[in-house]
């Protein structure tokens, strides 16, 4: 598979995804011009007998968005879920090949499984708070790696509190239960929880699939952010999502990474027919 597609084959913009596109002028993003965060080499996947992941090749790169796409069931999660090695957790789950995090094989042996999930933290699809207060929900890492003092758990607090948008809407109650947030406002919390640590990398799994368009709109506005400081891979079923706010984007099926280009570059001018029949609706 070709990460990027040949110039050559560039075919016209197809007028019906172009317009995903409006106001977004700017030139194709090239694979090879990025900084690299995560290199995804020759990965298979296997649950027990199955075969969820195959021979997938990919390049991360380093503080921008990328989009994972596809089927359901054609491995985005999983996909995803290796990255903070969240499948150890499966029984019978078994990887072969390489995901290297700034040039480290995180699956080699030895490697320290809590402090690669600290560099890589991870929203889901269901906002998932503690039942704690919105205070301590974000100074809980901090608090795991021994960090006492008031005046910086505060600071930290307060700066990831407003990183998210969250802060003003929960500033005079900080002490109350989290639980007691909106899905919207959960969601901004739990964000705020994995970046107060201060990650390399925040994995997003259909992270507004259960918020309303207010929340989701308040969502994509942050992810906008958060690439500033970080390198943001997000699983979405929404290809409009994908569209609004991804740099670069993976179209998936079957286990396979079919197409991996510039978001733009893939909707409009997609250089694999299973690809353009997917995003074009044709699949299915
Ligand atoms: N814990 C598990 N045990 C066994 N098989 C699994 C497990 N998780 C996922 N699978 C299988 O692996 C394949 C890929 O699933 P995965 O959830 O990664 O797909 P997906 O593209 O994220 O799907 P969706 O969009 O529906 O969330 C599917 O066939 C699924 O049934």
């Amino acid at each position: 598979m070709n990460q990027m597609a040949n110039p050559e084959t560039v075919k016209p913009v197809r007028s019906m995804n172009a317009g995903l596109f409006d106001g977004q002028e700017r030139e194709f993003l090239a694979i090879e011009d990025e900084e690299i965060a995560i290199t995804v080499e020759s990965l298979d996947l296997y649950y027990g007998n199955s075969q969820a992941l195959k021979k997938v090749n990919m390049l991360i790169p380093k503080k921008r968005v990328t989009a994972f796409i596809g089927p359901s069931g054609c491995g985005k999660s999983t996909l995803l879920r290796c990255f903070n090695r969240m499948n150890d957790l499966v029984d019978g789950c078994r990887v072969e090949g390489s995901i290297n995090l700034h040039g480290e094989n995180i699956f080699a042996k030895g490697v320290d499984v809590a402090e690669l999930r600290r560099r890589i933290g991870m929203v889901f699809q269901k906002p998932n708070p503690f039942p704690k207060s919105i205070y301590e929900n974000v100074a809980y890492g901090l608090r795991l790696q021994g960090v006492k003092d008031k005046a910086v758990l505060d600071e930290v607090v307060e700066r990831s509190l407003k990183n998210v948008a969250l802060w003003n809407e929960v500033k005079d109650r900080l002490d109350t239960n989290a639980l007691g947030l909106s899905g919207g406002q959960q969601q901004r919390l739990v964000i705020a929880r994995a970046i107060a640590i201060e990650p390399e990398v925040l994995l997003l799994d259909e992270p507004t699939s259960a918020l309303d368009p207010i929340s989701t709109s308040k969502i994509e506005e942050l992810v906008e952010e958060l690439k500033n400081q970080y390198t943001v891979i997000i699983v979405t079923h929404n290809m409009q999502q994908a569209a609004r706010i991804s740099d670069f984007t993976a179209y998936m099926y079957l286990g396979e990474l079919i197409e991996f280009d510039d978001t733009k570059k893939l909707f409009v001018s997609p250089a694999n027919q299973a690809t353009e029949d997917y995003i074009t609706g044709r699949y299915g």
